[in-house]
């Protein structure tokens, strides 16, 4: 090999990762520039032959978690050639990356385990968190999705296991909002598992405890977001499947740049959804009666945005909060059921129901009545065939939203929808299903995934430099979605964009996150204060990471160089 001229500096971060400059699309002048000329096969390739090459590969598996590890390793090979081929294939490989097969793999986690690819922090580093992090071999880190792994979708406790939940949302948030994928930190916190069956599992990668208790997360929590803010000051962090999320985002939403994917993300997705499903029926939110089942954080969260559209369209708060019946393991939640209830199953407890109780969905939907039913309880087939059917007598067209996910845990599929409602269900998943044909047609399902606003919220957020992610930043996300889907998706029956249009939709949700935080005197970055929506979005483009413009080389201005002027020869 030859050795590097002392007239060509190459930085430590270059040196340490290599592998990311050795791509066959490289001209042979950029070969000999970065020294990787050799190193590499002669040929170089266009960008499509690339592709070709590595479709054929991903082809060539036969399951999906061979397909999950064939994109892991080439993520690490090549992470420009990766971001390419998942921006020119996002709905066939989000599938694979993302819900649903990143259940599989973090199910399988310890056992399909290759390379870290994130930063592990536990509940031993107590006291010297920010020690650890400077471990992260990257500079600058812009933003993090952190999960401690105790609900990993609607899979349960997972422990350190759920590591695939960070590193998968972070490949999106570079693909469809064009975060710089070396300024990302996929981090998983081992605060212990009550998972029995991985406590016992040698091949658990996680410590044999039991999770701490809450006072003990509470402490652990609050040195993680001090050490973080100090390590890169003004970092943007998503939580993402905590099992009880709501104290940590009281506690940090007003003080750090950072929101609850499963309770904001997930939340202001549906409710985009729900405004588009509501055109559609032509129904005023006054008539709407919503049926919930599962109670969890998610399911509340959702609701509670949901209540701020009502409120926004003319009804009162306890009007709006009156049109939601919730649904959890012991039936319809009411104060007069007889057993404590979770503080946050309160705000929709029922006080109306003259001591009558309801103890499945069936009884529920006759008793309330629904135009709308959405599912967050991870119970596969909670949605049956008499729930549809009921559904589809009392509505033209009855709103129906399976939420939970991976696909197994879905309370009814597509199809089913479909079938049991003769084709009238206005209907959005969490994970996706393929289009049905039904009575000579072909239905489109919408994925109702917290995918189309998880990116844009954190680049607006990244990008005015807000000092907290307020929740009107988080609604105007919700409406800046609904209003993205166009005409033609909304004619061919869908409720939210094509997935294969995200990154035009995080642009657009990105803008409305700034001009909100601008609106609230949030943003610290001053220059774009004022701009036309245009320029904003230009100005919002310019800055997302675009893989097809990467050259191998370090930094950008020089890739600009070997673009626009030929390199220097004394460097070939
Ligand atoms: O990851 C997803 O597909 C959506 C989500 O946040 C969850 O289910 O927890
Ligand atoms: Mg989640």
């Amino acid at each position: 090999m030859a050795s590097t001229p002392k007239s060509t500096p190459v930085s430590p971060e270059r040196k340490q990762n290599k592998s990311t400059t050795l791509d066959t699309s490289h001209p042979i002048e950029v070969r000999k520039q970065i020294r990787s000329h050799g190193l590499l096969p002669p040929n170089v390739e266009s960008h499509a032959l690339q592709a070709q090459r590595c479709l054929k590969q991903l082809a060539s598996k036969t399951t999906s978690i061979e397909k999950y590890i064939y994109l892991s390793n080439l993520r690490n090979a090549n992470s420009h050639l990766f971001y390419r081929l998942l921006l020119d294939n996002f709905s066939t490989l989000t599938p694979i990356l993302y819900t649903p097969v990143v259940g599989e793999a973090c199910l399988k986690w310890s056992e399909i385990y290759q390379r870290p690819e994130g930063l592990y922090v536990s509940w031993h580093d107590r006291g010297n968190i920010a020690n650890v992090l400077r471990n992260w071999p990257k500079p600058k880190v812009e933003i993090t999705v952190v999960t401690d792994g105790s609900r990993i979708l609607g899979l349960g406790d997972l422990g350190v296991n759920g590591m695939g939940i960070p590193i998968g949302k972070l490949n999106l948030y570079t693909g469809c909002a064009g975060i710089r994928p070396e300024n990302t930190l996929p981090l998983c916190l081992d605060l212990g598992t009550n998972n029995e069956a991985y406590l016992k599992d040698p091949l658990y990668l996680g410590a044999r405890m039991k999770k701490v208790t809450d006072a003990e997360e509470k402490e652990f929590l609050d040195e993680l977001m001090v050490a973080l803010n100090t390590v890169w000051p003004g970092i943007v962090v998503q939580f993402e499947d905590f099992k009880n999320p709501f104290p940590a985002l009281e506690r940090y939403q007003h003080k750090y740049s950072c929101f609850n994917d499963d309770i904001q993300g997930t939340g202001a997705v549906i409710l985009a959804g729900i405004i588009n499903a509501l055109k559609a029926t032509g129904k005023p939110v006054k008539d709407q009666r919503a049926v919930f089942i599962g109670a969890g954080s998610a399911g509340v969260g959702v609701a509670k945005q949901i209540v701020e559209f009502f409120v926004k369209e003319g009804l009162t708060e306890d009007e709006a909060r009156r049109c939601f019946w919730f649904v959890d393991t012991k039936g319809l939640i009411t104060n007069d059921r007889g057993d404590k209830l979770a503080p946050h199953k309160i705000y929709f407890s029922r006080d109306d129901n003259n001591g009558q109780q309801f103890r499945d969905l069936e009884q529920v939907v006759d008793y309330v009545k629904p135009t709308m039913l959405l599912g967050l309880s991870t119970i596969r087939g909670a949605f049956n065939k008499t729930v549809l059917e009921k559904m589809a007598q009392l509505n033209d067209q009855p709103i129906i939203f399976p939420l939970s996910n991976p696909s197994s845990n879905a309370e009814c599929s597509f199809e089913e929808a479909v079938k049991y409602t003769d084709g009238k269900a206005i209907f959005a998943s969490g994970s996706p299903w393929l289009p049905f044909l039904y009575k000579n047609k072909i239905l489109q399902p919408s994925q109702g995934n917290n995918v189309y606003v998880f990116p844009g919220i954190g680049l607006g957020a990244i990008l005015s430099k807000a000092v907290h992610i307020s929740q009107e930043m988080i609604y105007a996300s919700a409406v800046a979605l609904s209003n993205a889907t166009n005409a033609t998706e909304i004619n061919d029956g869908k409720l939210y964009p094509d997935m294969d249009r995200i990154r035009d939709v995080s642009v657009i949700v990105c803008r409305e996150v700034i001009k909100e935080a601008q609106a609230q005197g949030l943003d610290r970055e001053t220059s774009i204060r004022g701009m036309s929506d245009a320029d904003l979005d230009a100005w919002i483009r310019s800055r997302m990471y675009d893989p097809y413009k990467e050259t191998g080389v370090d930094e950008g201005v020089q890739g600009e160089k070997i673009r626009g002027s030929p390199v220097k020869k004394s460097l070939l």
